[in-house]
């Protein structure tokens, strides 16, 4: 049974593995990351947790198009089998928290091990990377998702081809 909680509920977990991102879209990449995350905790038997933003950081700062309503994210991470979702409220005053405020709400979760992918970046103005995340938790990269073409699956990329029009090639990148 799914649980989702704001990130202002501070929840406490004695163990888990968790996933972190705006997971716009829950295209194929972050299915595969959240899929390894379920199937990390499985083997664990500990609780799989997708930290997600509300609204995505990039809907935020640069006004792009969201392609999931929380809701929808909701629903398809359920499909996916996670435990517990976290929700934060992605305004002025969470921008501006420094990586060490949210390493520390982290600790709360006690991760045995953090999935993200190698440029993920956190805290105010991008200061904290996967370097400074690994001094504190075991961080396991995820393998690169690409399109039949080649590159790399993105919310970004998805974005662009519905303002190009073409609905048609965002499917194969979607997964649904
Ligand atoms: C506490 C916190 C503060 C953040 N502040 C900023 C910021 O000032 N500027 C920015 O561009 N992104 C900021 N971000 C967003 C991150 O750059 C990044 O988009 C987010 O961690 C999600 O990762 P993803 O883009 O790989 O999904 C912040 C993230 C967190 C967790
Ligand atoms: N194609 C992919 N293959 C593997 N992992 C991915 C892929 N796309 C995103 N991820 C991982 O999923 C998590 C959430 O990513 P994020 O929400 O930033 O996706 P994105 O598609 O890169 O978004 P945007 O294009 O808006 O920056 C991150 O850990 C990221 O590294």
């Amino acid at each position: 049974m799914l649980e989702v909680h704001a990130a202002n509920e501070k929840l406490i977990l004695p163990k888990s593995i968790i996933t972190i991102g705006a997971f716009d879209g829950v295209h194929r990449g972050h299915q595969k990351v959240i899929r390894e995350t379920v199937r990390e905790s499985a083997i664990e038997g500990v609780q799989s947790v997708v930290y997600t933003f509300d609204p995505p950081p990039r809907a935020y700062f640069q006004d792009a198009h969201i392609l999931t309503s929380v809701k929808e994210k909701i629903q398809r991470f359920k499909k996916l089998g996670v435990d517990y979702v976290v929700i934060a409220p992605f305004d002025e005053s969470y921008t501006k928290r420094s990586p060490e405020s949210f390493i520390n709400e982290l600790k709360r979760l006690n991760p045995k091990s953090i999935r993200v992918g190698e440029d993920f970046r956190f805290g105010k103005s991008r200061e904290g990377d996967v370097d400074l995340l690994k001094k504190y938790f075991l961080v396991q990269p995820i393998h690169t998702v690409c399109c039949t073409k080649g590159t790399r699956i993105s919310s970004t990329r998805i974005r662009e081809l519905i303002l190009e029009g073409d609905i048609q090639q965002t499917e194969p990148l979607l997964g649904w």
